[in-house]
């Protein structure tokens, strides 16, 4: 197994300019393409070298290799090295993430919140459109791109991604504070999705997820229930925005994100 470092030169085609990151399914680099159709260009190296881990980031590769949105992270290629059981997954480079843009920030504005919101839901309608539920929709798998003085905002990670009625849910996936209640029932519905997006919501608009608590069980617990509160002081909008988002009932949600969407513009709130 090969260490990668600054200036490591990979396939002969890829030079490794920083370290950007590690998740659960490995290290993240900045490379610069060095040949090929996309000399020239910097973009970001996934490196997954557990076999387990393998899977779930080749399943993701695999389906985000049929996407192609203006809102959803691009995947540009991936080379499995079956000899070594290591897996390169190169997608374009992102300049941020929607955790660490709101951390920076404290909160962000309703009119900021739904621009996100806008973007995010465009991209997640392009997947629910197409029979897939995104399954792990957080502040940490939305990115930014600059574009000029405006981010265009992306869904990314597709690792839990699913295809619709494809059975009911052995363990729960997911990141307490943004579950769906009907997920930790084994059910998963492309409304689940809405939910972990009315949750994200409201995180832009407090810097916390609904069911925040110091104690992480109180958290699950809360979530699990569904158990929340709105804040303070929200337009009359946005409350009725967030209800929708976030009704513990799956079926008093927007079925899907195309509903959302539909919402958002007939409401002027796009
Ligand atoms: N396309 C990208 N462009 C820029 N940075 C990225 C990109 N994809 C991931 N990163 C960064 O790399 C780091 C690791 O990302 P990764 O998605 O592997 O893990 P994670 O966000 O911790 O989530 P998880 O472990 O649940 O998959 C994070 O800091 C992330 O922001």
């Amino acid at each position: 197994m090969r260490e990668i470092s600054e200036g490591s030169i990979l396939f002969e085609t890829y030079k490794v300019l920083s370290f950007l990151g590690e998740g659960i399914f490995g290290k993240v680099y900045k490379v610069l393409v060095l040949k090929g159709r996309y000399k020239g260009k910097v973009l970001a190296m996934k490196i997954a070298k557990d076999p387990n881990t393998v899977h779930y980031l080749m399943k993701e590769a695999q389906t985000l290799l049929l996407f192609n949105h203006p809102h959803i992270v691009s995947l540009i290629s991936y080379i499995h090295k079956k000899d070594t059981h290591e897996l390169f997954v190169l997608y374009e480079l992102m300049d941020t993430d929607l955790k660490t843009h709101v951390l920076s920030r404290g909160t962000l504005s309703e009119e900021e919140a739904l621009r996100v919101l806008f973007h995010v839901s465009q991209g997640l309608d392009y997947i629910h459109r197409r029979g897939y539920i995104h399954g792990d929709i957080k502040p940490e798998n939305i990115f930014g791109k600059k574009v000029l003085r405006d981010v265009l905002w992306k869904l990314g990670d597709f690792s839990l991604v699913r295809i619709r009625g494809s059975g009911a849910l052995v363990d729960v996936k997911g990141t307490v504070g943004y579950i769906a209640p009907e997920v930790f029932k084994g059910e998963v519905h492309r409304s689940s999705d809405v939910y972990s997006l009315g949750c994200v919501l409201y995180f832009m608009l407090t810097g916390r997820h609904p069911f925040y608590s110091e104690n992480p069980s109180e958290s699950l617990k809360k979530n699990k229930e569904g158990l929340l509160t709105f804040p303070e002081g929200l337009s009359p909008q946005m409350e009725h925005l967030l209800e929708r988002m976030l009704s513990k009932d799956h079926t008093r949600r927007f079925k899907n994100a195309g509903e959302l969407l539909d919402y958002l513009i007939k409401n002027r709130l796009s």
